[in-house]
């Protein structure tokens, strides 16, 4: 399918910043981005030389043209040159956001100052975007600077990161991102806050040293648009525009006498230009003074797995383990999703002596205290598990810990716990399970699987069947995982030997 992204911003003559940085990074992500020139700004390495706005008419000629035909699924704003401009840029959005048949996804990266220090929009601006442009704003993106001169909130520390975006949600923005790389806090760091919904997140990773730096701020904010237009969800776009940037900013040179553009490097490919996800108990964490959970049993680094996880049946009775087993199934997983049923404990128990008595891998999902109890070869948790099972105990008791993820985000959350293997889910629609707005599709399990699997084995799962298994395996991930390509195959045995030939039939 493809997606159109507007960039709405100005012309850096320079070629590292505004629209041209732009086309660069959403380039880089196989979106095609539309322009709608602001400014022809005339800038090289050492500063910005002149604003040069354009006239509100040629704008809105500019979208005029772009609307007729070629409407945007996610509209980026970066620089807005003054009043007149913010207010016709306002009237349009309101016109798309209530007539377009897919209203457009608004992310805005307010951009006030180069990375020179030379004023990018003129001085009385502020007002007019609080009051006409953030109302309209899905996402806004604002640096230390642009959060401060918005909100008056001066970024001292995290409370006042959060105060910051309260107020930026109270002008309207939807979701916020404060981006902290001028904030060096904890010293070396760049922590950055995000705040969607009733959500809120952190994400930190070492500051990169290198004056190169110009363009970081729209690079970001159209990786973001490239992504967001592509389906992924705020948080994981964030993740993807900080991968890029830290790997742009790795790789950047100088062109001029002063300050190089951050390179555009392509899709990020390696794990350590991914940033943390920071949480409680972390050494981030501590810094940051986050206050600990009452019960908190953090644990990282979990057993390994003995052989190949190979094809992963999931089920719902000991039953069905036993005869996964017979047919030769390498791992099975009990997952019993009634926790009020009767005979549950009897059930684990059984699954868990199958196990030993096939001397095959047995994962219990959700009853760890269950499975530690038993002595299962491993538990299953999803990420809100994580955050109540005693993890502390599971490593003790030198028990396996698979973690299901959904996306970027949940899939850097679980790499803190260092786990026995990761499952990426769902990669295709299921009845199964319940899995809206969750479904991964094959482009992402191809990007997931290279940055993890060099770490852990990892896992397939969701609406995987014979005719898809091997286009999964092709991704080079360790392991299918299925349920109903099993339980509710005619021939159970026969689909177990077609599943394990497909895996490893793929190129
Ligand atoms: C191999 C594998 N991957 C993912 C899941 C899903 O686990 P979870 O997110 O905990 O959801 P429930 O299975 O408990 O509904 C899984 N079970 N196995
Ligand atoms: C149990 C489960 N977890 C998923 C996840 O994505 O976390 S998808 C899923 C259901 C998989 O069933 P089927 O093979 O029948 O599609
Ligand atoms: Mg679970």
């Amino acid at each position: 399918m493809s997606h159109i992204v507007w960039s709405i911003a100005g012309s850096d003559s320079g070629g590292g910043a505004g629209i041209q940085a732009d086309l660069k990074a959403t380039q880089s992500f196989n979106v095609h981005c539309c322009t709608v020139i602001t400014a022809l700004t005339a800038q090289n390495s050492l500063g910005v030389e002149a604003l040069n706005p354009v006239s509100t008419t040629v704008i809105e000629s500019q979208l005029t043209a772009l609307s007729q035909d070629m409407p945007a699924t996610v509209i980026k704003i970066g620089m807005l040159a003054n009043v007149q401009q913010i207010q016709l840029i306002a009237e349009h959005l309101t016109h798309y956001k209530a007539t377009w048949v897919t209203p457009p996804i608004v992310v805005y990266d307010p951009v006030a100052i180069a990375t020179s220090g030379d004023a990018l929009t003129e001085e009385d601006t502020v007002d007019a975007l609080k009051t006409h442009l953030l109302p309209l704003v899905d996402v806004i993106t604002p640096n230390t600077h642009e959060t401060q001169l918005l909100t008056g909130v001066y970024l001292i520390g995290p409370e006042a990161v959060k105060e910051a975006a309260a107020r930026l949600r109270e002008f309207g923005a939807k979701s916020v991102i404060i981006k902290g790389g001028h904030w060096d806090y904890p010293k070396g760091y760049c922590i950055d806050y995000g705040v969607e919904a009733d959500t809120e997140y952190w994400l930190g990773n070492e500051k990169i040293q290198t004056p190169h730096s110009h363009g970081t701020g729209c690079s970001l904010s159209s990786v973001m648009a490239s992504c967001i237009a592509k389906g992924y969800p705020f948080k994981d776009a964030f993740i993807l525009g900080k991968a890029y940037i830290n790997a742009g900013l790795k790789a950047a040179i100088r062109y001029g006498e002063g300050v190089g553009p951050v390179a555009h490097t392509g899709f990020p490919v390696t794990l350590n230009d991914y940033p943390q996800v920071v949480e409680a108990g972390s050494w981030l964490a501590d810094e940051l003074e986050f206050t600990l959970p009452e019960e908190f049993n953090f644990a990282a680094g979990f057993a390994s797995i003995d052989d190949l996880i190979g094809l992963y049946a999931v089920v719902d009775s000991a039953n069905w383990v036993e005869k996964c087993l017979a047919m030769g199934v390498d791992t099975v997983q009990l997952r019993i999703k009634d926790s009020e049923q009767a005979n549950l404990e009897a059930e684990i128990q059984t699954a868990i002596a199958l196990g030993q008595k096939y001397g095959a891998k047995v994962f219990i999902n959700d009853y760890w205290q269950l499975a530690i109890k038993h002595g299962a070869y491993g538990i299953h948790l999803g990420q809100e598990d994580i955050d109540k099972a005693n993890l502390a105990a599971i490593q003790e008791a030198g028990l396996r810990l698979g973690i299901s993820t959904h996306g970027f985000y949940e899939m850097l959350r679980a790499h803190n716990y260092r786990p026995s293997y990761l499952a990426f889910g769902a990669i295709y629609p299921t009845t199964t399970k319940d899995m809206t707005g969750q479904i991964q599709g094959l482009e992402k399990l191809t990007h997931f699987v290279p940055l993890m699997e060099p770490v852990y084995p990892t896992v397939a799962i969701g609406g995987i069947d014979l005719s898809r298994a091997q286009e999964v395996a092709a991704t080079g991930v360790s392991s299918i995982a299925v349920v109903r390509a099993i339980t509710e195959a005619q021939d159970p045995q026969q689909a177990v030997l077609e599943l394990k030939q497909a895996m490893t039939q793929h190129d």
